[in-house]
């Protein structure tokens, strides 16, 4: 601990009052998908706050008057700066196996390689290292902020939280829940998986004193696997912890897979995900279902008028769903509805750690559905950063540059990548050199290109 300590204090080397001049691109409230490029700003951080932002030259130089900032980070003319990402949907313990397994449906998938891989985590230093390779990755990624899922062991799940707490990632995390269908003896009792749930819940409200609320770097979550692996006594007990403390977030899935959406109808006939979610006070404004790619209309209207959010996952999709009556998530209905929209890796079932290759697969998944209209590269980087946020109910504190938000950002190098860029040759589709700029790292940016990254103004990489 001390020489991660060490390690974070070397990389953090701002005094707690900064600014940060330069290019920057971020999500506009206004809209869903609506990009604001700022090509000469500046934003000033304290103790790890946005407490101004400059658009221009004029105010600029008004903003450094007034705030005296004790150093100003300039980037360079080839960098900008924009909000870390956000990732709706991630399973800890598949990050083990991601990138292999991807032949075969979902339900056949989860007990063939899903649930033994999970088994391991009953080895805590097991679950440790392996959590801790996925917590780098992330922010290596430019990832800021994650919904994670843990498995049904409670100390790997503690495990989890204190891997995010140490290195800095913004995090909501739970134990799984599952006491049916669980299959190689990977499920637990009723009792087991409340009991446990409370025991995790008060670790990670005590893992952080002085903070509550949302200034919690770490949020507590609540997780029925899925309505397969849970019986009606379970999803009620989970729904009675949810309803307890409104500090107290939700995951799961929905409507991911025909496969899965059959297995729910012969457990639940006639019955839906929405509804039975929505009958065990499953359904939040602090609730996200992952996938969800099924959904009727009246079940995207249920979403909107709960408040709770999506986690759009393509790659995973691509994956499970492609079979006769497939489509895409349906990210413009469902933002047409006001359903609160995010992306998600789905690691394993989506096998990149990386939520810009989400991005890419969004926009080409509604280029297939002859029923969707395109997503394009700034819907995706919406729904990346402020839809996130807004999915998982933080976006009061963070998403885009908005003065009072937590300072969560990545800066980006456009000349450290897996391309080329040619500063003369302007895309006719881009009217400035920022938007070309950040139309090819959206669409070809990796990780060599995340020059930083910060949460809560402090640096992480
Ligand atoms: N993609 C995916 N879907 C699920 N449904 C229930 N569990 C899972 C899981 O681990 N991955
Ligand atoms: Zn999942």
């Amino acid at each position: 601990m001390a020489a991660l300590e060490e390690k974070l204090a070397a990389l953090s080397t701002h005094p707690p009052k900064f600014a940060v001049r330069g290019r920057f691109v971020h999500a506009n409230a206004r809209r869903a998908g609506l990009i604001e490029f700022v090509e000469d700003g500046l934003i000033v951080v304290e103790d790890g706050a946005i407490i101004a932002v400059a658009k221009d030259a004029d105010q600029i130089k008004a903003v450094l008057a007034e705030h005296r900032p004790q150093d100003v980070v300039e980037l360079a003319e080839t960098e900008f700066l924009a909000p870390g990402m956000v990732d709706c949907h991630v399973h800890a313990p598949q990050y083990a196996y991601s990138g292999t397994a991807t032949d075969k449906p979902l339900m056949e998938w989860l007990q063939h390689y899903t649930f033994p891989a999970e088994k391991r985590c009953v080895d805590v230093d097991y679950a440790k290292t392996l959590y801790s390779a996925l917590v780098d990755r992330l922010l290596m990624q430019g990832t800021t902020c994650v919904a994670l899922y843990a498995t049904i062991h409670v100390p790997a799940t503690n495990a989890l939280v204190d891997i995010c707490l140490e290195k800095g990632l913004r995090a909501v995390v739970g134990k799984v829940c599952m006491d049916r269908h669980g299959g190689d003896g990977y499920e637990e009792t009723t009792a087991e998986a409340l009991a446990g749930t409370r025991a995790c819940l008060d670790y990670i409200r005590k893992a952080q004193p002085g903070a509550s609320g949302l200034s919690r770097l770490v949020q507590p979550c609540v997780i029925p696997r899925f309505i397969p692996t849970c019986t009606p006594e379970l999803l009620a007990g989970l729904g009675d912890i949810a309803r307890e403390s409104d500090d107290v977030w939700v995951q799961s899935h929905a409507s991911e897979a025909p496969d899965q959406v059959k297995f729910v109808d012969t457990l639940h006939p006639g019955k839906r995900c929405t509804e039975i979610f929505e009958s065990h006070g499953l359904l939040t404004d602090k609730c996200v279902m992952a996938h969800c790619v099924y959904l009727e209309d009246g079940e995207l209207d249920t979403f909107a008028r709960k408040g709770a959010g999506v986690a759009c996952c393509p790659l995973s999709n691509a994956i499970f769903s492609l079979s006769p009556g497939w489509h895409a998530f349906p990210f413009h209905k469902a933002h047409a509805k006001g359903v609160r929209v995010g992306m998600g890796t789905d690691i394993a079932g989506g096998y990149a750690a990386s939520i810009l290759v989400a991005c890419r697969h969004a926009a080409v998944a509604s280029k297939h559905d002859m029923g969707e209209k395109d997503v394009d590269y700034k819907d995706a980087f919406w729904a990346a950063t402020l839809g996130g946020a807004r999915a998982l109910g933080l976006d009061t504190v963070l998403g885009n540059f908005e003065v009072g938000k937590q300072f969560d950002a990545v800066r980006i190098n456009c000349e450290a990548g897996n391309y080329d860029t040619f500063p003369s040759a302007i895309h006719p589709c881009c009217p400035s050199r920022l938007e070309h700029d950040f139309e090819k790292f959206v669409n070809l940016g990796d990780d060599r290109n995340i020059a930083s990254v910060y949460v809560q103004g402090k640096r992480r990489r």
